[in-house]
């Protein structure tokens, strides 16, 4: 796809433009304050009729909405119209063929075409409905426009902003991506959302006052400041937002830059016919006021939803088959014969005879040479083609040969930054400060921990209460720690996959959207998970250290929490990597004893050495556990001796005189002293944190 331009033509257009509109251009790094009054004239003449045409239902609506209070125009960038030409956008995708067909050499299509030829052309202050069936294309053409293309997918064709042509960066800047899931953390509130994504993505010059007045603005504009302190929650599962709140929520997101240009991917999926009219409603009325360009894909409409947007585009396969003002669709059908049946929404008809698995079909369908059988594919598919091709007879979805309008444009918010974007100082404080607010929010899963830290730890210690110092003292000891370092890595693990996964989306939007870079975040988690760490730990090892009677010496009970807090960390990075790679809590906690256990099994307390088969006996120097195993035992046991009864003695001898002689037994000390043991384990645990960066990484591009 080319979306570069040389940065000359760039300018000159921007040139062009700045002296032909009145809009005023951002300065020093600040979103443009200026009002909406020019670009409401210029958008006023584009967008009248179709205005008018709204239905009354919305109209009202919309009134509710205005004494809602809106803000977000009178300081919003959103003035500067941004007019967008998109000219024959082509998407393919490399057919998958089965090993077995490669081998047959069976012939087959290279590449399936998502979207085929797809022209348009998109005016501020208006809201564009696209619509279509499922697997229409329409989310492939939302991702083309907003620069967000997935990079499996080959596409070709141009799109203009205000006559030039944009590097996805620039499309990002200007724009704003309201995904199809309501991508959002189930225990924080709109309004603090708001303000982390202020924080993160508005110019580090804003003052705090400033930021604050934009969130309350958004809030405003979508009408959910009431709700701006409610947990966002899972629905059916944590109370929390509404299904409207939350999908107003979500767009609310994408609208703290003020951006020229909004996509919205079916903004009202699951939502009941009133709320998804309110939601549109409310689109419309950030087109108007902010001379916004909005285009949003919908899969289902009431007739009076409809007739809230100006304009609609029908796609079908992959082909434009409508593309005009509201008003305009059903006429256009009629024409080629396809008539809405009376009581029949003209949304729902005009999805399914443009749907291949079309089930209600009626008269027209048979008129036109169709039967009872015309429900199957090839004539659905050929009702498709007639539809797409009298489209583009009509001039639907070519190219626009006559030149943009640029009256009607403003001049792109392209470097509002100046320079002045948050340091990755300021992105990392937010996101510890995001991630311990979650954490201590999250009471479900803190009380788990914490009882399981203290009831485990109550057993273990009550189990091996004041562990004796006789002939099985050493092992007794070694049996404890065995555990005690299991315990403390899954415990880890278990931690990290609960709390991760539920924010893995998220981190992938935020870091689509260029909010902070996959190192920042990941140097976040880790930071503020420190404290919690501690925190568990300190239930668990005092209980341990004192009632089971390890050594009581200072020294020795220091490196004992040390390593303990080293493998809760090791776990819980270690977790980190598997939702990373696995970005799902089953598969992650279905590997996790998969990993820990063969690493147990080298560990040396189960097996010795040299009684494992030789051909996999070096695989014990990738056994984190034995490390683990053995940095533990040697603070444990070196310095410790034992007693012996006169019947324990051979030969006069006590067999275990001291934990040297259980250190011996386990080639303990074999690879090296505490600190070699704690190194690996840190090279271990360096490891894990730059393959989850990598895997995080990978899934972000994907
Ligand atoms: N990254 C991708 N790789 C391969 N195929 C893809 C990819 N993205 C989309 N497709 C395919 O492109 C077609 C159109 O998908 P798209 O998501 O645009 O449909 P849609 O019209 O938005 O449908 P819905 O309303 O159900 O969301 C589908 O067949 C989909 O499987």
């Amino acid at each position: 796809m080319p979306l570069r331009v040389a940065p000359s033509a760039a300018s000159a257009v921007m040139e062009q433009q700045e002296s032909s509109t009145s809009t005023s251009s951002s300065t020093g790094g600040a979103i443009p304050l200026d009002s909406a009054s020019s670009a409401s004239s210029a958008s006023s003449a584009s967008s009248a009729s179709s205005a008018s045409s709204a239905s009354s239902a919305s109209s009202s609506s919309a009134s509710s909405a205005d004494s809602a209070g809106y803000g977000y125009d009178a300081e919003s960038g959103g003035a500067a119209g941004v007019i967008i030409e998109a000219s024959n956008i082509t998407v393919k995708v490399p057919a998958k063929k089965s090993l077995l067909d490669k081998c047959r050499g069976r012939p087959g299509t290279d590449e399936i075409v998502l979207l085929d030829n797809v022209s348009l052309k998109l005016v501020p202050g208006e809201l564009t409905m696209l619509l279509g069936p499922s697997s229409s294309g329409k989310s492939v053409l939302l991702d083309v426009l907003a620069g967000r293309l997935p990079s499996a997918l080959e596409s070709s064709g141009s799109v203009l902003y205000n006559g030039m042509e944009l590097d996805p960066s620039d499309v990002m800047a200007i724009s704003g991506y309201v995904q199809q899931e309501d991508i959002m953390l189930a225990d924080s509130t709109p309004r603090e959302n708001l303000q982390f994504l202020a924080r993160l993505s508005l110019p580090s010059t804003m003052s705090a006052e400033d930021r604050n007045e934009r969130v309350e603005s958004v809030l405003n504009v979508l009408g959910i400041a009431k709700v701006g302190d409610t947990l966002v929650g899972v629905p059916g599962l944590k109370r929390g937002l509404s299904g409207g709140e939350r999908k107003r929520a979500n767009i609310a997101q994408s609208l703290i830059t003020a951006p020229q240009i909004l996509y919205v991917d079916d903004p009202t999926a699951g939502l009941d016919a009133a709320t998804a009219e309110a939601v549109i409603v409310n689109l419309r009325k950030l087109a108007k006021k902010n001379n916004m360009t909005i285009l949003a894909s919908v899969s289902q409409a009431s007739n009076e939803m409809l007739h809230v947007f100006d304009n609609v585009m029908a796609l079908a396969g992959g082909q434009v088959a409508y593309s005009g003002k509201v008003t305009g669709l059903l006429p256009f059908l009629e024409d080629i014969g396809y008539e809405c049946p009376r009581g029949l929404n003209p949304a729902d008809f005009t999805i399914e005879i443009l749907s291949r698995s079309a089930l209600v079909l009626n008269d027209d369908e048979a008129a036109h040479g169709g039967s009872s059988a015309s429900t199957s594919a090839s004539s659905s598919l050929a009702r498709i083609q007639a539809i797409t091709a009298a489209a583009r007879a009509a001039g639907m979805g070519v190219p626009d040969s006559s030149s943009a309008s640029l009256s009607q444009a403003g001049s792109l918010h392209l470097d509002e930054f100046n320079g002045h974007r948050p340091s990755p100082i300021v992105k990392l404080a937010q996101l510890v400060k995001r991630n311990i607010m979650l954490q201590v929010r999250n009471k479900q899963a803190s009380w788990a921990r914490a009882g399981q830290m203290i009831i485990l730890g109550f057993l273990i210690a009550a189990i091996w209460y004041q562990i004796d110092r006789g002939q099985t003292g050493g092992l007794d000891r070694a049996g404890l720690i065995f555990l005690v370092t299991i315990m403390l890595v899954f415990s880890g693990m278990q931690a990290a996959v609960t709390l991760f996964i539920p924010e893995r989306a998220v981190f992938m939007r935020e870091s689509q959207d260029g909010l902070y870079s996959t190192v920042t975040y990941l140097a976040a988690k880790v930071i503020a998970d420190l404290p919690f760490q501690a925190f568990y730990l300190v239930l668990y090892v005092f209980q341990v250290y004192f009632m089971v009677g390890l050594q009581a010496d200072l020294e020795k009970f220091l490196i004992f929490v040390g390593f303990a807090y080293q493998l809760s960390l090791f776990g819980t990075w270690l977790g980190l990597l598997l939702s990373a790679a696995t970005g799902d809590s089953d598969a992650a906690n279905a590997l996790a004893p998969g990993v820990v256990l063969p690493s147990t099994l080298f560990a040396s307390f189960l097996v010795k050495p040299e009684s494992i088969w030789v051909g996999i006996r070096w695989l014990r120097y990738f056994s984190f556990m034995k490390y683990a195993f053995n940095g533990v035992l040697i603070n444990e046991l070196k310095d410790l001796t034992f007693t012996c009864d006169a019947s324990e003695a051979i030969n006069g001898t006590c067999p275990v005189p001291n934990g040297q002689a259980v250190l011996d037994l386990f080639e303990a000390e074999e690879d090296g002293n505490i600190g070699f043991n704690s190194g690996i384990l840190g090279v271990y645990m360096a490891i894990f944190l730059i393959f989850s960066y990598l895997a995080l990484n990978a899934s972000r591009k994907r």
